[in-house]
């Protein structure tokens, strides 16, 4: 299903090879989740759980879950009210989770106890498959946006900022954490790729529909075609309330830009699967290195106004 042809590249002038790297792994399968969070804890764990079960079951190593995946709530500050700490139950049983289905988790977009009593972080979770938690993200860029057809948004008012960029080794290779609203903003990816060698990246979402429908898709590929990266976007989908939808379309893009899974927007629960093989991340690199034809830092430093 997911293998990408070689020989689109095969075409173009270079003589190296394109087999694998020295040390690239085989092929791990992946699944990406979609679902419809909503404002009970125990009916969103419920789903995440038979999902990844079921995932478990078919083969799946590592299972990516959207953004507000344990929680959506339909009133402001809601969520405030059930932040936890990363060592606090709800996360625990999370981490039961992965090591019940011997799989890695990527748990985007949790509202994590925040500096004071008003304010929560939106924190992307990596547990391994003992259920220990191997890295978090704090969601960098805050959704404050007026988006058209009246809805606006202002998640800084309950939330505060990260101010790092992470990413971490696993077996289906470097991941790069991000989330949601963090896709607009390729710099924050090009410092995943550039500088801290990310292969994978993780954009865990809740999408707005207009946003999604016009946009999505397209960050997506851009960002996966710019780095060179897998890029794995797990999306909520549909009605969580009466104020709140969410455009599905939960996707997972190789590192030539091909969209090797996805679900479509109007599935609301579900999870589709992708052969990771870092050997074709080495091969796009090898082809084409960009890495060694950049030249943003030294234009950028002598460029006038
Ligand atoms: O507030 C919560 O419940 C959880 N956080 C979110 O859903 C966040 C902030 S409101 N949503 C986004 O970042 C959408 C981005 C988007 O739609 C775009 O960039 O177009």
């Amino acid at each position: 299903r997911s293998r990408v042809s070689l020989a689109r590249c095969r075409g173009m002038a270079s003589s190296s090879s394109p087999s694998a790297a020295a040390g690239a792994s085989a092929a791990a399968r992946v699944g990406v989740v979609q679902m419809t969070s909503v404002g009970d804890l125990d009916a969103n764990y419920a789903t995440c759980s038979r999902l990844a079960k079921e995932a478990a079951s078919s083969g799946v190593k590592f299972l990516c879950f959207p953004e507000v995946f344990s929680f959506i709530g339909s009133k402001d500050g809601e969520s405030i009210k059930i932040a936890e700490p990363l060592d606090g139950p709800i996360m625990q049983r999370y981490c039961s989770l992965a090591k019940e289905s011997s799989m890695w988790l990527s748990l985007g977009g949790f509202q994590e106890k925040g500096p004071d009593d008003s304010h929560q972080y939106n924190t992307h979770v990596l547990i391994d498959d003992s259920g220990e938690i191997r890295s978090s993200y704090r969601k960098i860029h805050l959704f404050d946006v007026d988006v058209p057809g009246n809805m606006v948004y202002k998640e800084s008012r309950f939330t505060t900022a990260g101010d790092t960029v992470v990413a971490v080794d696993s077996p289906f290779g470097r991941l790069g954490l991000t989330v949601c609203y963090d896709l607009r903003f390729p710099e924050l990816y090009q410092c995943l790729r550039f500088k801290h060698q990310a292969q994978v990246l993780l954009v865990p979402s809740a999408f707005t529909k207009v946003t999604g429908e016009a946009h999505w898709e397209i960050l997506l590929r851009a960002r996966a075609i710019e780095t060179q990266c897998y890029v794995i976007a797990a999306a909520q989908a549909g009605k969580h309330n009466e104020k709140r939808e969410s455009y599905g379309d939960s996707i997972i893009i190789d590192p030539w830009g091909t969209v090797i899974a996805r679900l479509p927007d109007r599935l609301s629960t579900g999870f589709a699967v992708a052969d990771v093989d870092l050997s074709k991340v080495e091969a796009v690199r090898t082809k084409m290195p960009i890495s060694e034809h950049r030249k943003f830092d030294s234009v950028w430093k002598t460029s006038s106004l």
